[in-house]
């Protein structure tokens, strides 16, 4: 049986400015299991955030194909994509976007509200979430009450709390000290690996890389 969950078939990224156009990406080939962990460095300027952007539906291909956990993100109409984005994905970024004016507990709940039939199931899950990146005891807190590596663990309980299939992180500890980088490292790769979500980051971090089942380096618009 194909186990794939991510699939991106000669993927190519161009972008058009009026002066000249950028080949980003040329041609990128990328399988990736269910529940397995894949990480994907190179030089800044090199494309890993424009190939996330791709496989997350927040950008289209210029041509190839991606397929992830079924979904076709190289035909979806723009409407199912939102859905697809929503249902399937988490995401986290270097920078942890939480909303200064939610507390902790209601930033975790806010990308279910839309789809959430009981508010006291979902404020459950999220609760159980923030148990599990070790953020319980903050749940009322703002913010900017908290910490850099305090505000990206939420951002990680966030990312899970509509059950997504793929969890991508970009540059999530790119923000952070060491002992911060080694928690939310640790957080991260623990919880993929106990909610089987498969886990697609990009990093400069080896330490980050090496933790990956597999790593990949983006080299002149191809993975090597
Ligand atoms: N919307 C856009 N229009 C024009 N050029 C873009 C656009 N988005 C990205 N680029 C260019 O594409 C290249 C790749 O950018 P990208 O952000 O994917 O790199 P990266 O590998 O993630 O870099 P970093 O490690 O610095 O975050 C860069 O040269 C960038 O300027």
């Amino acid at each position: 049986m194909n186990n794939d969950i991510i699939i991106a078939q000669e993927v190519t990224k161009q972008f058009v400015l009026p002066a000249e156009t950028l080949h980003i990406l040329n041609g990128v080939n990328l399988h990736v299991s269910q529940a397995e962990s894949c990480a994907i460095s190179g030089a800044s300027g090199s494309g890993k955030t424009t190939f996330l952007s791709i496989i997350a539906g927040l950008d289209k291909a210029s041509s190839g194909n991606v397929l992830v956990d079924n979904f076709s993100l190289t035909d979806g109409s723009d409407e199912n994509l939102s859905h697809f984005r929503r249902k399937k994905i988490g995401f986290i970024f270097q920078l942890h976007f939480l909303l200064y004016d939610f507390t902790v507990l209601e930033n975790v709940m806010l990308p279910a509200m839309l789809d959430s039939r009981s508010v006291g199931q979902l404020r459950m899950r999220a609760q159980k979430l923030l148990s599990a990146v070790g953020m319980q005891h903050r749940l009322a807190h703002k913010p900017a009450q908290l910490s850099g590596g305090e505000r990206q663990r939420v951002a990680v309980a966030r990312a899970l709390i509509n059950h997504p299939s793929v969890l991508i992180a970009d540059e999530p500890t790119g923000n952070l000290d060491e002992k911060n980088s080694q928690i939310v490292e640790e957080l991260l790769f623990g919880i993929a690996h106990d909610m089987r979500v498969t886990l697609l980051l990009a990093t400069h971090d080896t330490q980050l890389m090496q933790k990956a089942d597999r790593y990949f380096h983006l080299e002149g618009g191809v993975l090597v």
